[in-house]
């Protein structure tokens, strides 16, 4: 088994202004194993930030214990802690890149002050820029480039002091969806070839999805639930973690849209609208259609999606069945085992959606 390079033990974090007290992190146990990419995904609020501000101390916890690479940060002394503080880089929505220096001047920048001849440094620079793809813009100054192009620039930077870990905070949602899919691919480079450990906060479960191995789910300050992105993906147990994936899916807007038209109060009795999920071979078999012979139910297929998660497939599909529904019900039960899901959409669904 790997190692936690992330140990976090009972973390609280309270801001307390004389005004206000507000737990912006509660109760969060969270192990992060060396060569992850771990996502952390919550709504605007939800603690995210505050909680990776404390994996490298940024945000001092209210209470418990930070351990990272084996050392409990609280015990370092200021000199141990901005060492230790070398291996943790970060990177974020709007770049923080310095205007008055160029790219190479901002790359080289955290190893000013440090014992690296000039050379050296430039050296590193460079070949980190290479790495992100830059190598031509080593004289341009940030305002003439891109979004993307800024980013990869700050993951130059972050990388420069040879970081074991990189906290990614929100830093592909400035960008657009192809510019964010060329970011997640770097990162996930970053992640195999230097085996670096990602950790990263987003709102999009469609960016979870992409590139990370484990997830875990904020609110209120509280971890509701985390997993392999698979398993999280393909059984979400939390209301909210249903939701992520339903928007992610876009599950939920073919839900939305099928019952604006078809009125499930208005289906006959032996008639129910079922939301399927099929995982890994389960989607290449033919199941419905197999059950729907055997069983001499009739499917109507409302809308069907595949996705590929975590190199798995995942099929998603919405239909209108119609025959004897408690036969064909049990025998979809019995089919969790073979990674086939399903859910009966009712009033009470339709009406839990959040918009
Ligand atoms: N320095 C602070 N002082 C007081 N309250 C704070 C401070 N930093 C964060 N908070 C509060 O703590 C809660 C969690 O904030 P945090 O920024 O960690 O959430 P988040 O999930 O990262 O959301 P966002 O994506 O909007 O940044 C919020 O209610 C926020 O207002």
């Amino acid at each position: 088994m790997t190692e936690a390079i992330i140990d976090l033990k009972d973390i609280a974090v309270t801001f307390d202004d004389g005004h206000q007290v507000v737990h912006a992190v509660q109760d969060v146990n969270l192990q992060i194993q060396t060569g992850d990419i771990y996502g952390i995904i919550g709504y605007s609020g939800a603690g995210k930030s505050t909680l990776v501000r404390v994996i490298n101390l940024l945000q001092p916890p209210t209470t418990g214990q930070v351990v990272v690479n084996g050392q409990a940060l609280q015990t370092l002394s200021p000199a141990a802690l901005r060492q230790a503080r070398k291996h943790v880089g970060m990177i974020f929505q709007h770049f923080n890149l310095m205007q008055s220096r160029t790219v190479l001047g901002n790359v080289i920048y955290p190893l000013l002050g440090q014992k690296i001849s000039k050379q050296d440094r430039r050296a590193k620079a460079l070949r980190l820029l290479k790495l992100v793809g830059l190598t031509d813009y080593a004289q341009i100054y940030p305002d003439k480039l891109s979004g993307g192009q800024k980013q990869r620039v700050a993951i130059a930077r972050a990388l420069v002091t040879d970081p074991q870990i990189l906290i990614s905070d929100e830093a592909t949602s400035a960008l657009d969806p192809k510019t964010t899919a060329a970011i997640l691919e770097l990162l996930q480079r970053v992640n195999r070839e230097l085996g670096i450990t990602i950790v990263l906060i987003t709102h999009e479960m469609q960016v979870i999805k992409s590139i990370c191995h484990h997830v875990a789910v904020m609110a209120d300050g509280r971890i509701v639930e985390r997993g392999p992105v698979a398993e999280v993906f393909t059984a979400p147990k939390a209301p909210l973690t249903v939701d992520f994936v339903e928007t992610s899916t876009n599950v939920r807007a073919a839900i939305q849209r099928i019952t604006k038209t078809i009125k499930l109060s208005e289906l006959a009795a032996d008639q129910e609208l079922i939301a399927f999920k099929f995982v890994g071979q389960s989607t290449k078999q033919g199941i419905v259609s197999q059950l729907s012979q055997t069983l001499g139910v009739d499917v109507n297929i409302l809308f069907a999606n595949i996705d590929q998660i975590d190199g798995q497939n995942v099929g998603d599909m919405i239909a209108i069945i119609t025959g004897d529904l408690t036969a064909f019900n049990t025998a979809v039960t019995n089919m969790a085992a073979q990674g086939v899901h399903t859910r009966i959409i009712n009033e009470e669904v339709v009406k839990g959606m959040v918009d």
